[in-house]
């Protein structure tokens, strides 16, 4: 289990604007995730009006649902949310590793950080820890947004 995250910079996050694609997939521990986000993002300051949300049916739509974002709402960062739980086949793993990349394209052509919110489960279990137990995924990946948008911006000056 991995529980060293960075710790979190003070980050002032209202100058900032977050797009965020969440699956609907898992959609109990995909909205759990989506609270824990946004109410890191808001206690550090992000402004309601500054946060675009756009829900897609699973993790493999994520890198479209990032792109889009990226290029009509202009965020400082995108966060990609989205839980993927090991089935009878192999498609969770395909999707796990088109998902990632696909992500990481989009952040590189757009020249826009992309957060990788996917957990990846080997089993419910798993995935619960991480969305609803001690394990608070959500609030990492706000927090890693916030450092990247950060990045993003003091390198922009
Ligand atoms: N099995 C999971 C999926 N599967 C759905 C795909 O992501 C996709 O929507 C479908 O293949 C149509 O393109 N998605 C998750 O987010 N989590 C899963 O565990
Ligand atoms: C339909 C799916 O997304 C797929 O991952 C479901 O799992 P399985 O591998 O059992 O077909």
């Amino acid at each position: 289990m991995s529980l060293d995250a960075p710790q979190l910079l003070s980050i002032d996050g209202s100058p900032f604007t977050v797009g965020i694609a969440a699956a609907r997939f898992n959609a109990r521990l995909t909205d759990a995730l989506l609270e824990q986000v946004v109410k890191q993002l808001h206690d550090a300051g992000v402004k309601k009006k500054n946060l675009h949300v756009v829900r897609v049916p699973g993790s493999n739509e994520l890198p479209v649902a990032a792109q889009l974002l990226a290029a009509r709402r202009k965020p400082d960062v995108v966060i990609a949310l989205g839980v993927l739980i090991r089935g009878g086949t192999i498609h969770y793993e395909l999707i796990a590793e088109s998902a990632t990349s696909g992500l990481q394209r989009v952040a590189l052509d757009a020249k826009v950080p992309v957060i990788n919110g996917v957990v990846v489960a080997e089993n419910l279990k798993q995935a619960e820890e991480r969305c609803l137990g001690k394990i608070n995924r959500g609030g990492e990946f706000a927090n890693s947004a916030l450092e990247m948008a950060a990045l993003k911006k003091s390198l922009s000056q």
